[in-house]
């Protein structure tokens, strides 16, 4: 599903309207009934139940006097306080606004502090609330009246539904300036919109319903959206299927270079993640001096001894070995505890001007290539580089701040200058292609912070790539089903206590689910 941001949901709307003929008001309408039906589904009967409607002047008003209406009429009690005076409301809102006061309802305006005294009673006695204060025409900080009621609905301990964005988070970014309604569920209208998948907008939308407004699917499916929101029927599609007659040579062979004194278990999450995933064939190809070691703690992936230095890190000496490895292998891993010894960073930077297979760089690779990202453009394969925020910060020389700041813009910025795959890891993680696509995703939870959660999302793309997948395809993917696998880990073992090994051990189980469902469709 593609995400939009506040301008592209008005130039859909306005196409809606004028290309299409679709009244606003209609819009509006069908915006306003899901809403009222995310009130009944969360009221049970609503006849009799008190709905309080907190109402801005704009269409996200509007929505909610339209809400206002429907509830109504299926015998609710509504109250509408309105956060404008009648006379500033205009356009569709104003049409349901009329329609409201026809119906002989009363409106309480709230445009001023000695107004606000009532507020308290009404959260006293309703048994839900509709934030319709603000929508996608929020800008910059809430007033302090507005900050006052925002902060007596919070408080007010009562369920909240917002309509379409939180009121006081920025539909375009998800920030917060001040107060913010905090909701236990969101009706968005059309698309998702970016604020409510970037924190803290994310933290206060709830359960987000994307609901469908009658907008012609052509505007919602525009391919001048670039920004998608990573979903289970996107990444199905993508997944191989497995023919009766297929062989593991269908399915791909990944080398995984990786590991150092103290990191063989980096290097070994790494690989059994590939193997997990669904690659036909894995090596492991570790300093020498850890190759006992990694042969006894894996089974099913191979394992290859190279030249290191007394450090037990590569050396570069392993270069030519790796090379001839490399003939046998259609995916290159690289990076997972490889250490920072210089000669392993140099053997790096020259193995990537020299690899023809795709090749996921993250981790101790990725360290290698601070101060020499121009390299990126030179590799000799894709890459897909998968940073953590403090990586990121090595390699583009800002801070951790400056690269949270705008993780989407830095995300689109640095997969066109490096013309690399870039996976931004955080939350959300974002996947950036050089083609302009960007991938927010939808899976995984805190407890996934924790050593060794990179090398097995390292693993997962390897072994997509390995399968046919497309770089961008195998990012994207790798990170949803990281995060799907994740999430399961963590509803069976909590957050606090997984391990990265856990999400290794429920990858099988969410794959499977995943096939299920391709095979079924
Ligand atoms: N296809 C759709 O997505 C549809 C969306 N609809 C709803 O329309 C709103 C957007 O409405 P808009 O009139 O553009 O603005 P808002 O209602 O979000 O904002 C109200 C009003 O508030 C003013 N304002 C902005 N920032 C501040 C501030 N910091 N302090 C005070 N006031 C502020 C500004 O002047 C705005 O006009 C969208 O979210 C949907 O809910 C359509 O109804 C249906 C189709
Ligand atoms: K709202």
């Amino acid at each position: 599903m593609r995400i939009a941001t506040a301008r592209e949901m008005r130039e859909i709307d306005l196409a809606a309207i004028n290309r299409y003929g679709i009244p606003g008001v209609v819009l509006m309408e069908n915006a306003g009934l899901h809403v009222a039906n995310a009130v009944r589904a969360m009221l049970g009967n609503v006849r009799d139940r008190v709905v309080t409607i907190f109402a801005g002047k704009g269409n996200n008003g509007g929505d909610g006097l339209v809400a206002a209406r429907h509830l109504h009429n299926s015998g609710a009690r509504v109250k509408v306080l309105l956060l404008a005076r009648p006379e500033e409301i205009t356009g569709d809102a104003a049409v349901n606004f009329n329609i409201w006061i026809n119906m002989g309802q009363d409106v309480y305006s709230i445009t001023q502090d000695s107004e606000f005294d009532p507020v308290r009673l009404f959260l006293a006695e309703t048994d839900l609330v509709v934030d319709a204060i603000y929508g996608t025409g929020f800008r910059g900080k809430v007033n302090d009246l507005a900050g006052r009621v925002m902060e007596a609905v919070n408080a007010g301990g009562k369920p909240v539904v917002s309509v379409d964005i939180p009121s006081g988070v920025e539909a375009d970014t998800g920030k917060v300036n001040g107060a913010c309604i905090r909701a236990g569920a969101t009706v968005t209208f059309g698309l998702p919109k970016l604020g409510l998948l970037f924190h803290p907008g994310a933290g206060c939308a709830g359960k987000i319903k994307i609901a469908d407004i009658s907008i012609p699917p052509a505007l919602l499916g525009n391919d001048g959206l670039k920004r998608h929101l990573l979903g289970r029927k996107m990444v199905r599609g993508w997944l191989p299927g497995r023919a009766a007659d297929s062989h593991k040579g269908n399915y791909g062979s990944v080398l995984v270079v990786a590991g150092s004194a103290g990191m063989t278990g980096a290097a070994c999450l790494a690989a059994e993640a590939a193997a997990r995933t669904g690659a036909g064939l894995v090596t492991l190809a570790v300093p020498e001096g850890l190759h006992q070691i990694v042969e006894t703690k894996l089974t099913e992936v191979m394992t290859y001894p190279l030249p290191q230095e007394k450090s037990q890190s590569l050396s570069p000496e392993a270069l030519p070995v790796i090379m001839s490895l490399l003939d046998k292998a259609d995916v290159l891993a690289l990076g997972p505890g490889l250490s920072t010894n210089p000669g392993t960073a140099r053997l790096v930077r020259e193995l990537l001007g020299k690899i023809s297979a795709p090749c996921v760089l993250d981790a101790d690779g990725l360290n290698a290539l601070a101060g020499h990202t121009d390299i990126f453009k030179k590799a000799g394969a894709p890459l897909v580089l998968t940073p953590h925020p403090g990586e990121m910060a090595r390699l583009t020389g800002l801070s951790t701040a400056d690269i949270a700041r705008d993780r989407l813009a830095g995300a689109e910025k640095y997969s066109s200058l490096w013309q690399s795959v870039l996976v931004l890891k955080g939350a959300p993680s974002l996947v950036a292609a050089p083609g302009g696509n960007v991938y927010v995703n939808s899976t995984g939870n805190p407890g996934m912070a924790a050593g060794g959660s990179g090398d097995v999302l390292t693993g997962i793309i390897a072994g997509l790539l390995a399968q046919g997948l497309s770089p961008e395809r195998a990012a994207a993917a790798g990170v949803y089903l990281h995060g799907f696998a994740g999430d399961r880990a963590a509803a069976r073992k909590g957050m606090m206590g997984l391990l990265a090994g856990d999400i290794l051990l429920a990858l099988p189980e969410v794959l499977r689910e995943m096939e299920a469902e391709v095979f079924r469709a």
